[in-house]
């Protein structure tokens, strides 16, 4: 299993359906495609400015005052424009041009690469360091109690079913109190454990009783989860509910008890006031202000303010997905010096993660993520199937089934410009234009698929080697209302890919020349394929079927399913 080549390889690979499929759900998916496609420019906008600073003091012998200048004043402008805060910006470039200027080279490193590294370390300093764990309970035997707060339509609601859900998988903030939570040193970054057996058991307190379908919602996706949803219902003062559900979970031996609140639309002093006592008749461990990231910089005057009235301990940062132009990210910790300690990344209840101010830094830099999409691609795929899956894949007996499965693993992980963005190098090198190419490219390929027989789905070799293979794709095509080229197209490329994916593993594998890791067939120390060695590989396929057909090579192939 080969998360980052197999995944971009099979979205890239695949085909569009929209044009083809006579599906209703079609124009939904593009418009809300369309709809997101503005606000992530505006974060691609801050990485490609990176990207360009850095190239500034490429060929420079040392680093020297005047091209410090050049390139901060740059990295200013990059800031400002993605709304990150004046104060935090300046704190920023000061403290950049302090330990860059006149700084020694390190042998074998690139002025621009020292610049780089230095502005990654600033940036990670500026989102607080660390990953801010969630709290545990302060009491033995209690439930962690935690407080949700935040403005109308920031998503808070949606949070507090998110959270429930990461409480009852991980643990987090459930473990018993006399478990210490681990000391950690400078730079070191805590993950809560996989929690171990049953999940944890988490309630749901339905504490906003002023908007109308607030209850409803939460019970809604409360029942989802299998979270019970504490409600005594809108005649009651949310005061008492507080108190009420948190009594409710330590008598029923809860793990964790998340208290949602009425939004405010502004600062409003009166439920200001309330959330003041609700606090005090809950006795949170943990108070999270739930902040929208499209407000950009005004998310962090907001958990400043929060704090300052009611004291926070930090900060949820919801639709990161949707406007992730850096502002709000970047501006919350210096400017309410409480941390953002989850993210928000899309509707989905899976689709929240704790906040790593590195992994952001990395992001924002363009040098992607490869941990979180490991990690990521870890969640959807369990060991025993990376196993099997690698197995398959050495023989070559991967089929259409698993190419399905694999689609949906892609798909699970988010949008093809999500997962891009967390690997090393694609970050703005995708337009949006070849990114949605490549999301349709895939829908088109599952329709295709979807229109095989289930022995052809099994036994590719039908549609490949078979007598009536011929046959059998032009009856695809038909049903698909394409020509029987673009499935022939498809088909060969599949067969292209299967053979490369076995080559690759068994050059992977224990004992290959690329020497890798035991158990899965994953990258072992020699590290994944190289763009050389995928390019050799497609190469010496095409020598060969010269050689075979007495044909010259055709010029470098056009991927998976082009047209
Ligand atoms: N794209 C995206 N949408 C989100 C995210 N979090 C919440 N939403 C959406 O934002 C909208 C508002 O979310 P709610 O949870 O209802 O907001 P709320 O803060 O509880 O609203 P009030 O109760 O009025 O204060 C919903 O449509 C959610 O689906 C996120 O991380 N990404």
């Amino acid at each position: 299993f080969v998360p980052s080549s197999t995944h971009i390889s099979q979205s890239s690979f695949a085909v569009r359906r929209a044009a083809h499929a006579p599906t209703c759900l079609a124009p939904s998916t593009t418009q809300q495609r369309r709809a997101a496609v503005v606000p992530r420019m505006m974060f691609d906008q801050l990485t490609e400015k990176m990207a360009g600073i850095g190239e500034m003091l490429q060929g420079k012998k040392k680093i020297t005052a005047a091209s410090v200048e050049r390139a901060l004043g740059e990295v200013k402008r990059a800031l400002l424009d993605a709304d990150v805060n004046l104060k935090v910006t300046n704190g920023l470039i000061e403290s950049v041009r302090n330990q860059a200027v006149g700084k020694l080279l390190i042998e074998g490193v690139t002025p621009d690469q020292q610049f780089v590294k230095i502005m990654y370390d600033e940036l990670v300093k500026v989102m607080g360091s660390q990953q801010a764990p969630l709290a545990r309970s302060t009491k033995e035997g209690e439930p962690v109690v935690i407080l949700l707060a935040g403005l109308q339509g920031a998503g808070k609601t949606t949070a507090a079913a998110k959270l429930a859900k990461f409480c009852q998988e991980r643990g987090a903030g459930v473990a018993p109190a006399e478990e210490p939570q681990p000391e950690m040193k400078e730079g070191e970054v805590w993950t809560p454990p996989q929690r171990e057996g049953p999940p944890g058991k988490v309630l749901l307190v339905a504490g906003d009783v002023y908007r109308p379908a607030a209850i409803e919602q939460l019970q809604r996706l409360g029942e989802r989860i299998g979270a019970e949803v504490f409600a005594p219902g809108r005649d009651v003062d949310p005061v008492d509910i507080a108190r009420g559900g948190v009594q409710y979970a330590r008598d029923g031996g809860f793990d964790a008890v998340i208290v949602d609140t009425a939004g405010r639309q502004v600062i409003d002093e009166k439920l200001m006031d309330e959330l003041v006592k609700v606090k005090g008749a809950c006795e949170p461990d943990e108070v999270l202000l739930v902040v929208d990231a499209m407000t950009g910089q005004e998310a962090a005057t907001l958990t400043a303010a929060f704090n300052e009235r009611v004291g926070i301990t930090g900060a949820i940062l919801t639709k990161l997905d949707g406007d992730s132009r850096g502002g709000s990210a970047l501006s919350v910790q210096g400017v309410s010096g409480r941390p953002i300690k989850f993210v928000g990344v899309g509707e989905r209840i899976d689709d929240l993660e704790p906040f790593y101010p590195d992994r952001m830094a990395s992001r924002i830099l363009g040098m992607g993520d490869i941990v979180s999409f490991v990690e990521k691609a870890q969640k959807q795929v369990s060991e025993a199937e990376m196993a099997q899956l690698s197995q398959k894949m050495m023989d070559a007996t991967f089929d259409f089934n698993d190419f399905l499965e694999q689609s949906k693993v892609v798909r699970n992980m988010g949008s093809m410009a999500n997962v891009a963005k967390m690997i090393p190098g694609m970050a703005g090198k995708l337009s949006q234009q070849q990114m949605d190419d490549a999301e349709d490219r895939a829908e088109r390929a599952d329709l295709f698929i979807s229109l095989m027989l289930p022995e052809e789905r099994t036994n590719p070799d039908l549609l490949i080697r078979d007598a009536a293979a011929l046959q059998r794709q032009r009856r695809i095509a038909k049903a698909a209302q394409v020509r029987p080229q673009d499935v022939a197209a498809f088909i060969s490329d599949f067969q292209t890919m299967r053979t490369m994916m076995s080559r690759m593993s068994k050059r992977m594998a224990p004992g290959g020349d690329m020497g890798g890791a035991p158990g899965g067939g994953a990258p072992g120390p020699g590290g994944p394929p190289s763009e050389e060695d995928m390019l050799a590989m497609g190469n010496r396929q095409q020598r060969r079927r010269a050689a075979k057909t007495g044909k010259k090579p055709a010029g470098p192939s056009k991927g998976f399913g082009a047209k």
